[in-house]
This record gives structure tokens, C-alpha cells and sequence, in this order.
């Protein structure tokens, strides 16, 4: 990164020039985010770090919020840079923490750091999490949350809800180890400093609305594509349910659910009308469509498992293979039904019955994708997405308060929609996991808690996280 950031220097770019661009572009998009105007109270460090976090803070401070400043140092210990970016806010009187939301900017240390946090920025960071524990407050990190090593992700100290990584994604923030540190992540794109090719990626809003193009003026409900969905069973029919209304606010054109005759009664008034509900075939490979979706609340009789095998083995369009499809696969070590066009969607526990628990999520993920030869999205709160000959895709997106039974349900239904129209599995993996963590993302800041975020509501999120691509894009891209 240091490399990257002297060649961008050697190019005519300015520190302070690129200081300005990344910290504009982090406080529009907590702009984006936090409706509401509150207190935002930064700590600094010494270095450049600080200088970001003062940025921001000078950008909130225009937009109505009050600043309050904790220093490890006097200003004269800054870099000069950050000095002046100290000078540049406002006077303000003491405030006192007013109504609204409290944000914590983290600008103790970057990838200036090295080691352990010393006194007094490991004082500074516990008073952020004490803050964050006790006062409700979102932490912000720049760059990297403080503590944190930028290259293998140890040594965590500052717990972030949100990591604002400037220019190109380190290595560190997506390893197990800083998860819990992390958080949610943006990247904030500095033309000046390239994304390297080779790396492993992070799925953001700019890259998933690259992936989604706007629709020709001609598209038609063809064109965006019909998914099929093989789910639910007694006490499970729920699972069904959520699939269905996920491919439908995924884009499908036509979303049809196929269930055993006796379900119809139970599932026809839970299904939004436009869902289509058909009696499930003897034979299953005569299901048609432009995508199917296996598995939710499927269950794991012998019936089921003998037509999954078949479905496989004749497919004629994209898979989603998801719950009791991976548990059926699993049982039966049948690998050799999987392939190219089928993308496997396990959370932890499915991902053991299938591949191993041993390793990195990393490893395990490449595991599975070099073993079924297919497209692997491994859920958790980092979700992580790859096939065979592909770099890994960390999605960016998602809350704690997803952990909920029937989130892989709606997007696993979210994924058919992305298939149908058109997507790679690779893509659609990519883009299905970034809309729903989104939504997630948005639904929380327009009301739902942690306690109460259902998938139904992801569902219903999902045309504001669509949009939101669009957005975050430009709000990325733009100067002024
Ligand atoms: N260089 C640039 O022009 C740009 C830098 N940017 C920001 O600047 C950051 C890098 O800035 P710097 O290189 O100034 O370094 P940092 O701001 O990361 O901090 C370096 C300072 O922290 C101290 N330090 C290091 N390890 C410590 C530890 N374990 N405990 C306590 N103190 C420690 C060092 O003595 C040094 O004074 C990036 O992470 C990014 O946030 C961005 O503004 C983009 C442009």
C-alpha cells in the first residue's frame, strides 16, 4: 500500500489531495447511512490516519453535527498534514453528547502502525469500545480499526461496526481473526491508487453495479428470466415461502413454486399473488425454467434425495442448491452430480457435513469449490464466494442482526432471480449476498433493531439495497 500510495505521489498527486478526496467520500456515504444529525467524536492519533477522521468529521460538522475531539497528543506531535486538518474545523463551544446518533471515528492508527497499541492510543481505543458498549455508539474505523495487523488480520484492539479501507482492501481485514474487528467494509476507491489484478476482491456497491447494468427499455419479463423452486415440507413450509418472495424482489420475471398437492392449501395464502404454485412432479427433471432452486426446507426423505441426484445430473439451467440440498449431497458423498452451473450456498454447519471444519474459511471455501467443481458462496458474517480458477469475492455487506433462521432461504431465493437473469453463478453469488446484507444494512437504519430484523423485511429492503448500488457508486466516484 505504502508502494502504491509514493508511485501515486510520484504521478503528481498531492497527500493532501488524496486526504480530502477519501474523507469527502466516507462521510457522504455515513451520510448516506445515518439520516440523522448527532455527535461525532474523533480520536487521533499522530499520523495521516487522524487526517482522514478529521476530513470526515469537518464534512459532518458542515452537515449539522456537533464535533468533539479526543487527542493522544498535542497538535504539535501531529504529522503537519493532520495539524492542518485540526485547524480546519470549526470552534465550537464544549458541546455536551446531544440527541441522536453517536459516532466514533477511529483515526488512532493505519497502516502506519506497527505492534500493539502503545499508551496513550490503547487507552483511547478501550474508551471507544466502552463507549460503543455503553452508549450505543457505531464505530467508524479509517483505514483499518485500530490495532489491527493490516497484513494477516491479528491483534485486533478497536472493535468497528464499519472499516472505511482506503484504496485498495488489505490482506488482514477479511482474515477470521479480524471479523469481530472489522465489521462492515467499504472501499473507498482512489483512482489514483489501482486495484492490483491478482488479489482476492471485496464485492462493493460499485462492483455489484457493474454487474447490474440498468435494463434496455425493452426488457421484458422473458428477458429477466423464470425461476423454479423446489422447498419446503411439513413444519418447513415457511422456508418455501421466503425463498419465493426473494426471487421475486431478486428481478425474476416469473417466480413458480412447486410443492407436494396437500401444501396447496397452507402455502396459497402466504404466497404474494404473483408467485405462481404448482404440484411438484413425480419426476423432477421436468421441471423447467431458466433457474432453479433447491433445498430450502426440503427435508431429506428418499424420494427427495433419489430426484435431486436426477435433477443434477440432467440439468438445463442454473442450480441454487442450498439446506437439505447440501445436507442430501452430503449424506451421499454425490459430488459427482455438481459441476459448472450449480452454486452451493452452506452456512458453517453445512459446509463441515460437505468439506471439513478444519482450516481457514478461506481454505475451506477453495476446498469445496476444487471438490464439486462448482460455484461455492460460503455463508457468515463474511461471506465468501469462488470457483474453480477464481480469486475469492469477500462480500462487504450484512449485520449481526441477520442471525435469524430463513435468511439463506430468502437468498437463496434472491440468487434463482440473479441466475435467471442472466448472471454467472459467480456474479449472481456476489451480487445476491451484497443486496442482501444491504437491505439488512438499511432496514436498520430506517427502524428495525438487532432483535428484530426478519427475512421478510430483507425482502422487503431489497428494492432500496438495489438502488443503493447505484448510489454508494456515485457517491464513491464523484468529487463534488
Ligand atoms: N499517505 C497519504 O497521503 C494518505 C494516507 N492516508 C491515511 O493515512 C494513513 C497512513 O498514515 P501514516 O503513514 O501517517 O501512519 P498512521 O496514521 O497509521 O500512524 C503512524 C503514527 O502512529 C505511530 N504508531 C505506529 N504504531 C503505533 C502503535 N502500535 N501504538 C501507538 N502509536 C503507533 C507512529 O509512531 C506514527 O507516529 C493511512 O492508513 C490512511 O488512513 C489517506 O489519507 C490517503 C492518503
Amino acid at each position: 500500500m505504502q508502494a502504491l500510495e509514493e508511485k501515486a505521489f510520484a504521478a503528481g498527486a498531492t497527500p493532501e489531495q488524496l486526504m480530502e478526496k477519501v474523507g469527502l467520500r466516507m462521510a457522504r456515504l455515513i451520510l448516506e447511512d445515518v439520516l440523522q444529525p448527532g455527535t461525532v467524536m474523533v480520536f487521533l492519533g499522530k499520523g495521516h490516519n487522524a487526517g482522514d477522521a478529521l476530513v470526515v468529521a469537518r464534512h459532518l460538522q458542515g452537515a449539522g453535527w456537533t464535533v468533539r475531539i479526543r487527542q493522544g497528543y498535542p497538535a504539535a506531535e501531529m504529522a503537519e498534514l493532520s495539524q492542518r486538518k485540526l485547524s480546519e474545523l470549526k470552534e465550537q463551544p464544549e458541546p455536551v453528547l446531544r440527541p441522536g446518533p453517536l459516532l466514533l471515528l477511529d483515526g488512532l492508527v493505519g497502516i502506519g502502525a506497527s505492534g500493539k497499541l502503545r499508551s496513550p492510543l490503547g487507552e483511547l481505543a478501550d474508551e471507544m469500545n466502552s463507549l460503543r458498549a455503553s452508549h450505543g455508539a457505531e464505530t467508524i474505523a479509517m483505514d483499518l480499526p485500530s490495532g489491527l495487523n493490516a497484513d494477516v488480520g491479528s491483534g485486533g484492539h478497536v472493535i468497528a461496526d464499519q472499516t472505511f479501507t482506503v484504496g485498495v482492501p488489505k490482506r488482514g481485514l477479511v482474515a477470521d481473526t479480524a471479523t469481530p474487528f472489522v465489521g462492515r467494509l467499504s472501499l473507498i476507491p482512489v483512482e489514483e491508487l489501482p486495484l492490483p489484478k491478482k488479489t482476492d476482491s471485496l464485492t462493493t456497491g460499485q462492483s455489484v453495479n457493474e454487474l447490474l447494468p440498468p435494463r434496455a427499455f425493452g426488457y421484458h419479463k422473458g428477458q429477466a428470466g423464470r425461476v423454479s423452486i423446489v422447498a419446503g415440507s411439513p413444519g418447513m413450509w415457511g422456508a418455501a415461502v421466503l425463498c419465493a418472495q426473494g426471487a421475486l424482489r431478486g428481478g425474476a420475471g416469473m417466480v413458480t413454486l412447486y410443492a407436494k398437492s396437500e401444501a396447496a392449501p397452507i402455502l396459497q395464502p402466504l404466497l404474494d399473488p404473483e408467485v405462481m404454485l404448482k404440484t411438484l412432479p413425480e419426476d423432477w427433471s421436468t421441471i423447467g425454467g431458466d433457474a432453479i432452486v433447491i433445498g430450502p426446507g426440503l427435508g431429506t426423505s428418499k424420494s427427495s434425495r433419489e430426484m435431486l441426484f436426477k435433477v443434477l445430473t440432467e440439468r438445463k439451467c442454473p442450480v441454487v442448491l442450498d439446506a437439505d440440498g447440501l445436507n442430501l449431497i452430503a449424506a451421499a458423498g454425490r459430488f459427482d452430480c455438481l459441476g459448472k452451473g450449480v452454486l452451493l450456498t452452506p452456512h458453517p454447519g453445512e459446509m463441515a457435513r460437505l468439506n471439513s471444519s478444519h482450516g481457514t474459511r478461506a481454505e475451506r471455501v477453495r476446498a469445496l469449490a476444487e471438490q464439486s467443481g462448482s460455484t461455492v458462496l460460503f455463508k457468515g458474517s463474511r461471506t465468501v464466494v469462488t470457483e474453480p480458477g477464481a480469486k475469492l469475492h469477500y462480500n462487504t455487506t450484512g449485520h449481526p442482526a441477520m442471525a435469524t433462521g430463513g435468511q439463506g432461504d430468502t437468498l437463496s431465493g434472491v440468487l434463482g432471480a440473479l441466475l435467471a437473469g442472466g448472471l454467472s453463478p459467480l456474479e449472481a453469488g456476489r451480487v445476491g449476498a451484497w443486496a442482501c446484507g444491504r437491505a439488512a444494512e438499511i432496514a436498520l437504519s430506517e427502524g428495525e433493531s438487532e432483535q428484530s430484523l426478519t427475512p421478510t423485511r430483507i425482502s422487503e429492503y431489497l428494492g432500496k439495497a438495489f438502488r443503493s448500488a447505484r448510489i454508494r457508486s456515485r457517491l464513491c466516484l464523484e468529487n463534488d
